[in-house]
C-alpha cells in the first residue's frame, strides 16, 4: 500500500472577442512553471486604504497549461503515466472540474479533429496490452454513465432506465444493473463510446452553447490472467474512471429558467457536496481531521474511492481568464489548491492463488482438525461394534455397509436442507440490510432539504420584520401600512425551496415503499425460519451417528460465522447513520443559533427604544452572550462532536437507544464550556433544540398552494420551523410593537418543534395509505428526558410519522443506547447489544 498524494493541473483556456476585450484576470506566471496569477479586476490599484494589499493572489500546482496548450501536451502530462498502472492492476482517476464554458468537456472528449482524453487513453490502452510481452490473457470492458438531476442513466443502455448506487462487501461502490461492455477490440469500444456520448444530455445555455447538463463517468476496467504454473491463476484488475463533470454555473450567467435552472440547482448541490468532501479530506491528518461526508450526492459516492481509497488521481481544473469569469476562477483555484492536500492510498488490486492460500489457512487447518476427529471417532465406534456384536463376520461386514451407505445417504438430504434454509435466511437477511441502508439514504436526503426549507423560513422571517419596520416608517410619513405588510409576506418562494418540498414528497414515498418492501421481506424472513426450526426439531430424530452430528454441528458454525458477519456489516451501517446525524444536527444548531441571534437583537432594539429596566441577571446573561459571541461557538460545537464521536466509541454499545436520558457527565460538560459559562445555572443538561414537522400529502408544497398554511393553523403548519422558548415574550413584543401578535410563521414556529436527528431513526413501516405523512413531535422543553427521542414511521391507516417514547416491543423499533462520556460499556453489553439485533432480526 502505497500513499499517494492528487495530481492537481490546471487548464486555462482561450478567449477571444468581447471576453477578450474585458482583460484577462488570470495569468500563467511564465510558460513551463506551474503558477498561475489571479489578478481582481475590481480592485483600485489607487484605493489607498488597500495600498498595502496584493491585487494579485499565486497558485500553485503540479502543472498549468495555458491557452496555447494542445490536446496531445495535456493527456501525455496528466494521463499518459497512468496507463501502465492501470494495466498492472491499479486504480486510476482523471477528473475535469471546473465553472460552465471553461473547457472540462473539449478536454475529456475533445474534438473530431482535436480528440481528448478518452480517446487517447483508450488508444494507448489498447496499443500497450498488444505490445506487452508478458504471457496473459487480457480483457477490457467500459461502461459509461452519467448523473443528471441526481439519478444514474446508462449512457450505452439508456432504456434501462435509473440506476441505483450499492457498497459491495469490500466497501466498495458499485452501479447495479450496470451494462459492462467486454472487448478485445479498440474499434468497437470508441464505437460504444461515441453512441455513449450521443445519449449524454446536452443543452445550450447563455454560459455555453452545447453544456453537459450531467456528470459522466466513463469507467474502463483491464482484468489480466496468468497462468503460471508455480502459483497457480493470478488475476488482475485495475480500474480507470474518466470522469466529465458538469460545470458549476450562476443563474445570472446562464439566464437559466424551468428545466434548466433545476438541472442548474442538481449541478450546484452535487458540485458542493464535492466541494465539501475536498475541504473534509484535505483537513484529513491535518490539525482539524474531519469526517468526510461522501454521502451527500450521488457523484461523490461514485467518486469516494478516487478522492478518499484506492486510488491514483489527478484532478484537471479548467478556468478562463476572462475578468468576466473572476469569481467562477477565483473558487476554482481555491478548491483545486486545497485538493492537492488530498492523499489516497493506493495497492494492487492482485488475487492469486497464494493471497487465497494465505487467507484460508488457518480455516484448512481448522477443517483437517475437525476431520482428523471424526476419523477417530468412527473408529472407535467400528471397535466397539466388533466387541459387542454377535453376528458373523460377513453379516456384520454387509449391515455395516449397508448402515454406512445409508448414513451418506442421510447425511446428504439433511446437509442439503440445511443449507438450503440457511442460505434463504442469510439472503433475506442481506436484503433487509440493504433496504435499511437505502432506508437511511432516504432520510438523509429528506434532512438535507428540511434544511434548506428551514433557512428559507429564517430568512423569510427576517424579510417580514424588515417589511414591518419599512411599513412603520412609510406610516409615519403617512402611507398605507396594510399594503406594504402584503408585500412583505408575499415574497415569492426560491426555486431551490420549491424543489426541496417537491423532493421531500418523492423521498417520503420512497420511504412509503421501502416500508412496505420491508415489510414483505420480513414475512418472509418470519417464514423461513419457523420453517428452519421445524427442522431443527426433525433433527436429533433423524440423526442416527455421532459422525453425522459433527457434520451438522459444522454446518451450524458455518452460519453462525455469517450471522457474526452481517451483525458486524449492520454495525457500520448504524455508525455511518450517526456520523451522518451529527452534521445535520451541527448544521441544525447553525440555524437555530442564527434564529436566537435574530429573537435577541430584536428585543434589545425594543428594550432600549422604550427604556425599559433590565434586572442585572438578564444584563449579566446578556454580557455573557456577547462575550461568546466575540469568542465564537466552536467550542460548544466541539462538545457536541465529542458526545457524538463517543457514541461511536467502540466500547460503548453500538445501537443507541435513543429514548433514555442523555446521561452527561455535568462536569464533563462543563470542561466544554466557556469559562464564563462555567458559573450559570442550568447548564448542566445538555439540550438540543429541536423543530417540529408536520406535513400530509401537500406538506411540501408552496405556501401559496396551501391555504391552511397562509392561514397558520397549527395542525397544518407544514414546513419544519423552529422552536423558541419565549413564545409568550416574542408575541408581547410583537404585540407592543405593532400592537398585532407575531407573524403566523413565528407562532407556529414556537409550537412546532422538529429534532433531526430524530428524523433518523429507523422507520417502521408507513403502510399503504398514499395521501399523508405526518411528523408530529409534542416536546417538552424542561423534560428530565433525553431531548432525542425516537420518531418512527407509524403504520397507522394515515401513514402518520410520529415521534414516540415508544413502547419498543409493541413498535419494533430499533434501540439504541445513548452512554454518557464517562460510561463504559462492557462486553457483556456489547454481546446484549449484537444479540439485541439479532432478535431484532429475528422479529423482522
Ligand atoms: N482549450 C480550448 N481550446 C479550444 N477551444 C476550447 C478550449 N476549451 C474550451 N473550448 C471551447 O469552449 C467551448 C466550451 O467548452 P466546453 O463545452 O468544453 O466547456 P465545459 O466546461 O465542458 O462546459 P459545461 O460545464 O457547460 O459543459 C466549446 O465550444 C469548446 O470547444
Amino acid at each position: 500500500m502505497q500513499e499517494q498524494q492528487l495530481t492537481v493541473a490546471l487548464r486555462i483556456r482561450p478567449i477571444s472577442g468581447a471576453e477578450a476585450e474585458e482583460g484577462a484576470a488570470v495569468a500563467a506566471r511564465r510558460a513551463g512553471e506551474q503558477m498561475v496569477v489571479l489578478m481582481d479586476p475590481s480592485e483600485d490599484p489607487d484605493d489607498i486604504l488597500r495600498a498595502n494589499r496584493s491585487r494579485e493572489k499565486s497558485f500553485v500546482f503540479d502543472m498549468v497549461f495555458d491557452h496555447t496548450a494542445t490536446q496531445e501536451e495535456v493527456y501525455v502530462s496528466t494521463t499518459k503515466s497512468l496507463i501502465k498502472g492501470v494495466i498492472s492492476g491499479y486504480n486510476a482517476t482523471i477528473f475535469a472540474y471546473g465553472p460552465t464554458g471553461a473547457g472540462k468537456t473539449y478536454t475529456m472528449l475533445g474534438t473530431d479533429g482535436e480528440p481528448g482524453i478518452y480517446i487517447r487513453t483508450l488508444d494507448d490502452l489498447f496499443r500497450t496490452l498488444e505490445a506487452t510481452t508478458e504471457n496473459m490473457d487480457y480483457t477490457v470492458s467500459m461502461s459509461y454513465v452519467e448523473i443528471y438531476n441526481e439519478v444514474i442513466r446508462d449512457l450505452l443502455n439508456p432504456s434501462s432506465g435509473f440506476l441505483d448506487l450499492r457498497e459491495d462487501s469490500r466497501g466498495s461502490i458499485q452501479i447495479a444493473g450496470i451494462t459492462e461492455v467486454s472487448t478485445t477490440n479498440a474499434q468497437e469500444i470508441m464505437q460504444l463510446l461515441t453512441k455513449g456520448n450521443k445519449q449524454r444530455t446536452q443543452e445550450p445555455t447563455a454560459a455555453n452553447k452545447t453544456s453537459s447538463r450531467s456528470h459522466a463517468v466513463l469507467q474502463v476496467t483491464v482484468t489480466q490472467k496468468s497462468q503460471r504454473k508455480e502459483v497457480g491463476e493470478e488475476v488482475r484488475t485495475g480500474r480507470l474512471f474518466m470522469v466529465d463533470l458538469a460545470g458549476a454555473e450562476r443563474a445570472a450567467q446562464t439566464q437559466n429558467r424551468g428545466k434548466r435552472m433545476k438541472e442548474g440547482a442538481h449541478i450546484n448541490r452535487s458540485l458542493l457536496a464535492l466541494g465539501n468532501c475536498i475541504n473534509a479530506l484535505s483537513e484529513k491528518g491535518g490539525s482539524r481531521a474531519q469526517f468526510v461526508n461522501f454521502r451527500d450526492s450521488k457523484l461523490t459516492r461514485l467518486l469516494k474511492d478516487s478522492l478518499g481509497g484506492n486510488s491514483r488521481t489527478v484532478m484537471i481544473a479548467h478556468i478562463s481568464p476572462a475578468s468576466t469569469c473572476f469569481e467562477e476562477s477565483r473558487t476554482t483555484l481555491i478548491y483545486a489548491y486545497r485538493a492537492k492536500n488530498i492523499k489516497t492510498q493506493v495497492k494492487c488490486n492482485l488475487q492469486n492463488i497464494s493471497r487465497h492460500i494465505d487467507q484460508y489457512t488457518s480455516i484448512i487447518a481448522d477443517l483437517h482438525r475437525e476431520t482428523e476427529r471424526l476419523k477417530a471417532r468412527i473408529k472407535n465406534q467400528e471397535k466397539e461394534k466388533s466387541v459387542v456384536s454377535s453376528h458373523p463376520r460377513e453379516v456384520q461386514a454387509e449391515m455395516y455397509q449397508d448402515s454406512e451407505a445409508h448414513g451418506r445417504q442421510e447425511m446428504n438430504k439433511l446437509r442439503a436442507q440445511l443449507t438450503e434454509a440457511f442460505r434463504e435466511q442469510m439472503e433475506l437477511c442481506h436484503s433487509l440490510m440493504e433496504l435499511e441502508n437505502t432506508n437511511i439514504e432516504l432520510q438523509v436526503d429528506t434532512c438535507r432539504h428540511l434544511l434548506t426549507i428551514a433557512d428559507w423560513e429564517r430568512k423569510k422571517t427576517q424579510h417580514v420584520r424588515k417589511s414591518d419596520e419599512l411599513a412603520k416608517e412609510k406610516k409615519d410619513e403617512n402611507t398605507q401600512e396594510e399594503d406594504r405588510e402584503v408585500e412583505g409576506t408575499d415574497s415569492p418562494e426560491p426555486h431551490e425551496v420549491m424543489v426541496a418540498r417537491e423532493e421531500i414528497n418523492l423521498l417520503l414515498a420512497e420511504q412509503r415503499r421501502t416500508a412496505a418492501l420491508k415489510l414483505e421481506l420480513e414475512q418472509h424472513l418470519a417464514h423461513a425460519k419457523k420453517k428452519a426450526s421445524q427442522m431443527e426439531k426433525t433433527l436429533p430424530r433423524q440423526i442416527t451417528s455421532e459422525d453425522l452430528r459433527e457434520v451438522l454441528r459444522l454446518l451450524c458454525r458455518a452460519h453462525e460465522l455469517e450471522v457474526g458477519n452481517t451483525e458486524l456489516q449492520a454495525n457500520t451501517l448504524y455508525k455511518e447513520n450517526l456520523l451522518c446525524q451529527k452534521d445535520f444536527v451541527i448544521q441544525r444548531l447553525q440555524q437555530h443559533t442564527l434564529l436566537c441571534e435574530e429573537i435577541i437583537q430584536q428585543q434589545q432594539t425594543l428594550i432600549k427604544a422604550q427604556d425599559i429596566p433590565v434586572p442585572e441577571m438578564l444584563a449579566k446573561l446578556h454580557r455573557l452572550h456577547s462575550s461568546e459571541l466575540e469568542e465564537g461557538t466552536l467550542n460548544r460545537l466541539l462538545l457536541l462532536h465529542s458526545v457524538m464521536s463517543s457514541m461511536l466509541r467502540p466500547q460503548d454499545s453500538p445501537f443507541l437507544d435513543l429514548t433514555q436520558p442523555l446521561d452527561l457527565n455535568k462536569d464533563e460538560v462543563r470542561k466544554g464550556l466557556p469559562g464564563n459559562m462555567k458559573d450559570l445555572p442550568c447548564r448542566g443538561k445538555f439540550d438540543i433544540p429541536s423543530i417540529i414537522l408536520e406535513s400530509d400529502s401537500d406538506s411540501y408544497r408552496s405556501p401559496k398552494a396551501s391555504p391552511c398554511r397562509r392561514e397558520g393553523s397549527l395542525d397544518t403548519h407544514l414546513s419544519p420551523t423552529f422552536s423558541c422558548s419565549s413564545k409568550n415574550r416574542v408575541q408581547q413584543i410583537s404585540k407592543a410593537k405593532h400592537g398585532t401578535p407575531s407573524s403566523p410563521s413565528m407562532d407556529n414556529a414556537c409550537e412546532n418543534h422538529l429534532h433531526p436527528a430524530r428524523l433518523f431513526q429507523l422507520s417502521k413501516a408507513a403502510g399503504s395509505s398514499p395521501t399523508a405523512t405526518k411528523v408530529k413531535l409534542p416536546v417538552s422543553h424542561h423534560s428530565e428526558g433525553n431531548p432525542l427521542q425516537v420518531v418512527l414511521i407509524d403504520n397507522t391507516p394515515a401513514s402518520t410519522l410520529q415521534q414516540s417514547n415508544a413502547d419498543h416491543a409493541k413498535r419494533q423499533v430499533l434501540q439504541k443506547q445513548v452512554k454518557g462520556p464517562a460510561d463504559g460499556a462492557s462486553s457483556r453489553q456489547k454481546q446484549q447489544s449484537v444479540t439485541a439485533l439479532r432478535n431484532q432480526l429475528k422479529t423482522k
